[in-house]
Formats: C-alpha cells, sequence, structure tokens
C-alpha cells in the first residue's frame, strides 16, 4: 500500500527555505524618515493606548521622580515587610551594616597610609600600619559578608513576594462575578496587572533595597570623607556628579526605546505564536500563509533590528560625552587635591583615601539613580495591580447567607439581563417557572437569548432586572455557594482542561466526599468510558498534547468527555446547553437516555435538534430576548407559531423532497 504521508519529499516539491525577499536592517525603511521609522514603515503599531503609565514616566522629569521617592519607598517596605518582616529586616539591616564597615574601612585606609607616608625607616613603617592594615582587612571581610548575606535575604524576598502576589491575583480573578469579564475595562485593567503589575511588585522591592544600598553607599564614603577632610566632601559629590547624569541619561533613553519597541515586541511574538504553534500550524498550512507570515514578521524584525542599532549608536554617543565630563571631573578633583596638599591643608595619606573614596561613591551613586529610575517606573505598574484588587473587590457582588438545601421550584419573575456596552437586553423581562422532576426546552433562533437565560437560571449571571426565587426566597438572599453546589452546568463553550481525562471528569464534584456517581459510571452515561479505555494510559491518559505522552481527543471526544462530567457533578439541577452539538447519534442518544425526567432532578435543555425536545414537559420559546412561546410539543405545534415553523423546516430536512416546501425563516 502507498503511504503518503511516510514519502520522503522529491528534491523538487521542497519549498524554498527563503522565499521572501530579505530585508536589509540597516537601511531605512521605505517611506519613512530616520526618526519616524515605526511610525510611517509601520502604521498598525501607532495605536500606543495600552502603555498607559509608560508614557507618563517618559515625560516626567527625575527630579519630579526623585520627590516622589519616600511614598515609593514606603510602599515597597510596606510590602516586603507584610510578605517576611525577617527578610525585609534583613536585606535593610545587612545592607546598612554593609555602609559601615564601608566607612570604617575607609578610616583604616587612612591610618594605614599615614603610617606608609610617616617618616622613618621602611620596616618601622610597615610594622606601624600593621594594626590598621588589619582592621581594613576585617572591615572589607566583614562587608563582603554582610553584603553576600544581604543579597540572599533580599534573592528569599523575590519567590515569596511573586507567590503572595499572584495568589492574591487569582484569589481575585476566581472570585468577581462572571459579569465581570464581560466588561472590556475589566479583562484589559486584569491583563495589565497580570502582565506587569505582578512581576513589578518583586522589582519594587528589590529596587528599593538597590537604593537602599545605593544611598548608604554613598553616606558612608561622603562620612568617611568628612571624617577625614570635610573638605573633600563637595569635590567628591561634583566628581559624581557627571556619572549620575549620564546614568540617567541612558537609562532613560533605554526606557524610551523600550516604549517605542513594545508594540513591535508583542506583534512579532504574535507573529512568532502563529508560525510555531500546533494550533494554528493546519490553518498556516491550509491558507499558504507561510510567505505572508515570513513577509510581515521580516518587516518587523528589520525596523527593530534599525531601531536598536540606532540606540546603541546614541548611547555609545553619550558614553563618550559623560566620560568625558567625569574625566574632566576627576582632573578637577585631583587639582583641587594638589591644591589642598600644597596649602598643607591635607595630609598625603587622606588625599590618596579621598581617591578611593571616589571610586566608591560614584558606583554607589549610579545604583542610587538607576534605582531611583526603576523604581518610579515600577511603582506605576504596580499601582495598576493594585487598582485591580480594588476593581475586582467592587465586582464581587452582594452575597446572600441564607442557608438552602435544594428546591422544589426555581421561578424567574420578570428577569432580564443587559450585557455591559449593549443598548438591547440579551434577555427581557422573561417569567418561567422550573420544577424538579422536570425537563424543560430552551429553544429558539441563534441570538435569541437562551445561553443567557440558562446561565441566569444557573446562578452565573446576576439578573439586571427581576428577580429569581428558589422556593419563593430570593435568591439574592441565599448563599451563593450553596445555590451554585445544586447547579451543574454543561456550557456550550467549554474548554479542553489539560488534566487527565479521570481528572476532567472529577474536576465536575472535586471535593466530593460520598455518594453519586463514580467517574467511570459518569464516562459511560456520556458514552465516553470505551473511548477513554482505549487511550494509550486509560483514564490517567493527560489530555495536552503540549506535555510528553499527551494526547489529544476529537471535538465530539471532548463534548462525551464534558458531558460525563456534568453528570459526574449529579447536581438537582443540570443546565444542558447544546449538550450534543459534536455527538454523533449513537452518543447522542446514549446521552439523552440519561437526560431523561428523574424525580430528584430538573433538566433545562438547550438544544437546536428539536427532536430531542419533544417530550420536555414544557418547552419555552425565546425570539430577540423575549420569550414568545411555551407549552408542550403537541401544543406548540398546534399553535403553529415560531417553535411550529422552525420544527416544520428542520423535519423537512430528514423527508426528501420536503424541502422545497418549508416555510423559509423569518
Ligand atoms: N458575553 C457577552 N457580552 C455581550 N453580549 C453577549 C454576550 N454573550 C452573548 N451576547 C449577546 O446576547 C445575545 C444573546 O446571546 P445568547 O448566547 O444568549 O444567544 P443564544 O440564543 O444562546 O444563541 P445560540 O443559539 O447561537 O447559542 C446575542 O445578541 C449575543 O450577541
Amino acid at each position: 500500500m502507498e503511504k503518503a504521508v511516510r514519502q520522503r519529499r522529491a528534491p523538487d516539491q521542497t519549498p524554498p527555505i527563503d522565499p521572501v525577499a530579505p530585508v536589509d536592517p540597516v537601511a531605512p525603511a521605505e517611506g519613512s524618515s530616520t526618526d519616524g521609522v515605526e511610525a510611517s514603515a509601520l502604521p498598525e503599531l501607532e495605536d500606543r493606548a495600552w502603555l498607559h503609565h509608560a508614557n507618563d514616566f517618559a515625560h516626567t522629569s527625575f527630579w519630579a521622580v526623585a520627590r516622589r521617592l519616600p511614598r515609593l519607598v514606603r510602599e515597597a517596605i510596606a510590602l516586603a515587610w507584610a510578605t517576611s518582616r525577617r527578610d525585609t529586616a534583613a536585606s535593610i539591616g545587612l545592607n546598612v551594616a554593609a555602609g559601615a564597615m564601608t566607612t570604617l574601612g575607609l578610616l583604616a585606609t587612612t591610618g594605614v597610609l599615614r603610617e606608609l607616608f610617616a617618616a622613618g625607616p621602611t620596616p618601622d613603617r610597615i610594622r606601624g600600619a600593621l594594626p590598621a592594615l588589619a582592621l581594613t582587612a576585617a572591615a572589607v571581610l566583614a562587608k563582603g559578608g554582610l553584603t553576600i548575606a544581604a543579597g540572599w535575604a533580599q534573592a528569599r524576598l523575590t519567590p515569596q513576594i511573586n507567590y503572595q502576589v499572584e495568589l492574591r491575583l487569582f484569589e481575585a480573578t476566581t472570585a468577581v462575578d462572571l459579569a465581570a469579564f464581560d466588561d472590556a475595562g475589566f479583562a484589559e485593567e486584569m491583563d495589565r496587572a497580570r502582565e506587569r503589575g505582578v512581576t513589578e511588585a518583586a522589582w519594587i522591592v528589590d529596587h528599593t533595597v538597590n537604593l537602599i544600598t545605593g544611598l548608604v553607599g554613598v553616606l558612608a564614603t561622603a562620612a568617611a570623607v568628612t571624617v577625614i577632610q570635610p573638605l573633600l566632601l563637595p569635590c567628591l559629590l561634583l566628581a559624581a556628579v557627571p556619572e549620575a547624569a549620564t546614568a540617567v541619561k541612558i537609562a532613560r533613553r533605554q526606557y524610551l526605546e523600550m516604549l517605542a519597541r513594545i508594540n513591535r515586541r508583542r506583534r512579532m511574538s504574535m507573529l512568532a505564536n502563529l508560525m510555531a504553534n500546533r494550533h494554528t500550524a493546519a490553518e498556516v498550512r491550509a491558507y499558504q500563509m507561510r510567505d505572508f507570515l515570513l513577509g510581515e514578521y521580516r518587516r518587523m524584525m528589520a525596523t527593530e533590528t534599525r531601531a536598536h542599532l540606532r540606540l546603541v549608536r546614541t548611547q555609545t554617543r553619550t558614553r563618550v560625552l559623560g566620560t568625558s565630563a567625569a574625566g574632566l571631573a576627576t582632573f578637577g578633583v585631583y587639582a583641587v587635591l594638589a591644591g589642598l596638599l600644597l596649602t598643607g591643608m591635607v595630609a598625603l595619606a587622606a588625599a590618596a583615601t579621598a581617591l578611593i573614596a571616589l571610586q566608591s561613591a560614584r558606583s554607589n551613586l549610579g545604583i542610587a539613580v538607576f534605582a531611583t529610575n526603576a523604581l518610579y517606573e515600577d511603582a506605576l505598574y504596580y499601582q495598576d495591580y493594585r487598582d485591580f484588587l480594588d476593581r475586582a473587590l467592587s465586582r464581587i457582588g452582594p452575597c446572600g447567607d441564607q442557608p438552602i438545601d435544594g428546591f422544589d421550584a426555581i421561578e424567574l419573575d420578570g428577569v432580564s439581563l443587559c450585557y455591559p456596552d449593549t443598548d438591547s437586553p440579551a434577555v427581557d423581562e422573561v417569567s418561567l417557572t422550573v420544577h424538579r422532576g422536570q425537563v424543560v426546552a430552551l429553544v429558539g433562533e441563534n441570538g435569541s437569548g437562551k445561553s443567557t437565560l440558562a446561565k441566569l437560571i444557573a446562578g452565573l449571571y446576576r439578573p439586571t432586572g427581576g428577580v429569581i426565587r428558589w422556593d419563593n426566597v430570593d435568591t439574592a438572599e441565599l448563599d451563593p455557594r450553596q445555590t451554585g453546589a445544586h447547579v451543574a452546568v454543561l456550557t456550550q463553550d467549554w474548554w479542553k482542561f489539560p488534566f487527565t481525562a479521570g481528572q476532567n471528569i472529577r474536576v465536575g464534584r472535586h471535593n466530593r466526599a460520598a455518594g453519586g456517581p463514580s467517574v467511570q459510571d459518569a464516562a459511560r452515561a456520556a458514552a465516553a468510558h470505551d473511548m477513554i479505555m482505549d487511550l494509550p494510559f486509560g483514564y490517567d491518559t493527560l489530555l495536552d498534547r503540549e506535555f510528553k505522552d499527551g494526547h489529544d481527543l476529537s471535538g465530539g471526544q471532548w463534548q462525551r468527555l464534558v458531558a460525563a462530567r456534568g453528570l459526574y457533578r449529579d447536581a438537582p439541577l443540570l443546565i444542558c446547553d447544546e449538550p450534543s452539538a459534536a455527538l454523533d447519534a449513537r452518543a447522542e442518544h446514549s446521552l439523552f437516555q440519561h437526560l431523561r425526567r428523574r424525580p430528584d432532578r430538573a433538566v433545562v435543555l438547550i438544544t437546536h435538534r428539536l427532536a430531542n425536545v419533544r417530550h420536555a414537559d414544557q418547552i419555552f420559546v425565546m425570539e430577540r430576548g423575549r420569550l414568545v412561546q411555551r407549552g408542550t410539543h403537541d401544543e406548540l405545534i398546534a399553535a403553529d407559531g415560531l417553535y411550529r415553523e422552525l420544527f416544520d423546516l428542520q423535519a423537512s430536512g430528514y423527508l426528501g423532497g420536503a424541502a422545497e416546501d418549508a416555510p423559509t425563516p423569518r
């Protein structure tokens, strides 16, 4: 037999490796000026609305940032303190102690130099310097140990903060009302909080500790210099200014460049995802999108590379200028020092120590400046995270606490639901009652409001108008966790949970202590058992191809599993929204055998296959959000309305030759 798939490809069939004309990354983009390359070459990337605070930061001066430092530092320390008092105290305390060692080391160094520069025979001078030398060595050793310990405490803080902050985020996202996810503003804030807010929380603490470390270093050096000769202090600061200014400039430009690149990077990662993704691979091939995607990617890459090269150029220029200015400043300090030495105002040993202090002050000031810059930016994004938590709290509706143990009737009284940012209600003043022991069906054309109504009955949405009562009690007064425990929902838009087949069913009621059907029984009822047993590891097969030994199912097989999950939940109210859309005739038949009337359960069924609702106790017909008909199948057929029209239309498909006679849908 010919194995077409396994056949080696003939050389002339090999697709060209490089079908897209290469783009020279250094040449300016077509129709672009050097400064506005991105905007004109890639106009789709012009919308930067989502950058939010990045723009704030870009337009705030360094001094304005510095003025806000105390508040930022307070917030960061409060966050770290709430996460781990011990590690926070250690990070800050040990850094301060290390700073004290810097002062001690510098003072001891002066002692060493003073002895070495004194008059007398060399062996005597060395002997005289030994105690100060020992002290210097001890200070250096202690400083090294303290810095390592502080770094260790700081490194311990990061994962703990990440853990706390992420946990709080997901506690919030899983607690908010479902309706919050329909609000575009909420979804956008959630993305922002997830994307940057969470990671910035750890950075804000890290940068605060760095800032403190840098400032302590500067202060420690300044203290030592003041003790040696107060006149040297202004020289020290003056010499450090050009380097600090260069650091600010470079950091700021780097940030602005990052800002301009962010949309490109997102776009590139989106394209990369399309080109290297199992889920898109088939469509990319079917539509022969390879050349198009590679072309887009190259276009983006060329702009990206050009921008990067431009940044490297300007940064190098700034560095050259900064280094020259720093060199001049250092020369100035040397000149001042020479003057002080000549006039006898500073001893040679003190002058030599001042030079060492200069190096230390420079690097510490650099650390502090960089941390200040970064801290302000972190704080803006961290604020997003905090705002999101506040907003999430406001999206948890008031909950009743009245206990409930099941129901006999669920009554909807003039219930409406308007989705956010929509003009007309998806469900409009619907009144109906679902009795335990009954099977009721919701039918109607696409978009008529059936799924929305089902979600209202399930308690997933709160009505924006009207009341839902369980045995005459307003559900707003009931404990939602208790009502929720009585409901099972087979949604239309189920998700492929990346768990094993068994877990996929068991999550239907993961905390079940006893009672209810077993996982296998539920799977059998949904015609899923045999299919699961055929999987490589049966119920233990991981249903996610992204992992080793992971497996995937067909659409219909997934739907059987989803049905098994709903049946495993074994709730007194079972809501099935198109439970058999992807099922074959046998599986559908098997499932509907198990959705039949049971005295201890109410079933709400949504389906477009009207043959499946013939035996329902009540059928509710929806049109544009309103309930337009109700009754049994026979009553509705006799009534000659929308139901009859839809039913006849569908039935005509099964009756050969009758199709032409069928009524046209309204
Ligand atoms: N999350 C949402 N946000 C905004 N509008 C929505 C949302 N979900 C549904 N809608 C709108 O509400 C109306 C009713 O949708 P619903 O899903 O309830 O209809 P349906 O009768 O179940 O349709 P179908 O038969 O296609 O499943 C539609 O106009 C739809 O566009």
